[in-house]
């Protein structure tokens, strides 16, 4: 399938290298030269045959089925999917929305890329605003599997066709079914942000130590397991047991319906496990366990 990057900087370039490396057809739009594009592309292909995600010839030939344009009607034309990654201004994504739909009205859906703009302001003054909606990736995106696909107001079609394209790119597309701020997760990483400044500013620890913190301890276990998962792994009897462990019976005897909700996503969570990733709790303790070791063999730390 054809999809168009309009907008081919850092995030857009990852992205549409992701599509190219899975053999699609991809399109890269940008007011730069071409020839400044194809040096973020190829740079963006070099580092990842140096940390040995790909080999050479299959670098060589995701660049070879990469059109660079500065012609919007040529990168747009035929694609399944737009991915709009200019820059964060709104005006200037809802003209480029503009500009897309005059020329091929309502056949892509056109996702945007924005860190936290919500969909229906994008979608503001489009010809087609049903076929407008986020799909939010995460820097390095060329590396990151994470888009969050937020598009209350977007057509279901909209909607799924944005998860099959990004699932057919080799991401992974969760869908936030609300306009919250900061979508799923991006909302907690500013909080996360918002909480190691504050550290710093107080003189509670240092810039390196809170940074130590997260990547040697939270931080890596949400890389394996998430956080509800992470924290029921660590509760005997899991999340429903969480308060009598920490001697929080008598706060969540208030909250019991949506612990009981948190402990019964988590078992179906285990259970949907392809079995090499651990489909028991046993299970995914071990995988964990290798995930860790392997990690931490690239910190020298085992
Ligand atoms: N950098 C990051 O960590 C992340 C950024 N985002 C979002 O992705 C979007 C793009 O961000 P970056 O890639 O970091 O920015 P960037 O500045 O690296 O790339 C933007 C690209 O858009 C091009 N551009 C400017 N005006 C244009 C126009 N009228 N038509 C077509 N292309 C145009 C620029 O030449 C540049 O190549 C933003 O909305 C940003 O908030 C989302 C996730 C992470
Ligand atoms: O962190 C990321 O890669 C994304 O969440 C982004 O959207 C931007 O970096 C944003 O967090 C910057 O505030």
């Amino acid at each position: 399938m054809k999809i168009a990057f309009v907008g081919a900087g850092m995030i857009g370039a990852g992205l549409a290298v992701n599509a190219a490396l899975k053999g699609h057809q991809v399109s890269l739009y940008d007011v730069a030269p071409p020839e400044t594009v194809q040096g973020t592309v190829r740079g963006i292909l070099d580092s990842l045959t140096e940390a040995g995600a790909v080999d050479a010839p299959a670098a060589s030939a995701a660049l070879a089925g990469m059109s660079f344009t500065q012609d919007l009607a040529q990168a747009v034309t035929g694609a399944r999917l737009v991915q709009e990654c200019v820059p964060e201004r709104l005006e200037l994504k809802q003209a480029t929305y503009r500009s897309i739909q005059e020329l091929v009205g309502a056949e892509p859906v056109i996702a945007s890329s924005t860190s936290g703009m919500f969909p229906s302001a994008l979608a503001e003054g489009a010809l087609y605003p049903e076929r407008i909606l986020v799909g939010h990736p995460y820097n390095p995106s060329y590396l990151l599997p994470l888009v969050e696909v937020c598009g209350p107001r977007a057509s279901q079609d909209s909607i799924d066709t944005a998860m099959e394209v990004y699932r057919a790119m080799g991401k992974e597309p969760v869908l936030c079914r609300k306009e919250v701020h900061g979508f799923l997760v991006n909302k907690l990483s500013w909080a996360v942000m918002d909480g190691a400044i504050q550290a710093v500013a107080d003189g509670v620890c240092s810039v390196e130590d809170i940074d130590k913190a997260i990547m040697f301890g939270p931080g890596l276990r949400m890389a394996v397991t998430g956080q509800l998962l992470t924290m029921s792994l660590g509760v005997p009897g899991g999340f429903r047991m969480m308060g009598k462990k920490y001697g929080n019976e008598e706060e969540d005897s208030g909250k019991t319906a949506v612990i009981q909700r948190i402990a019964d996503g988590v078992d179906e969570e285990i259970a949907c496990r392809p079995a090499e990733f651990g489909n028991t709790v046993e299970g995914v303790s071990k995988f964990r366990d290798r995930a860790f070791v392997e990690i931490l063999k690239l910190h020298h730390k085992i």
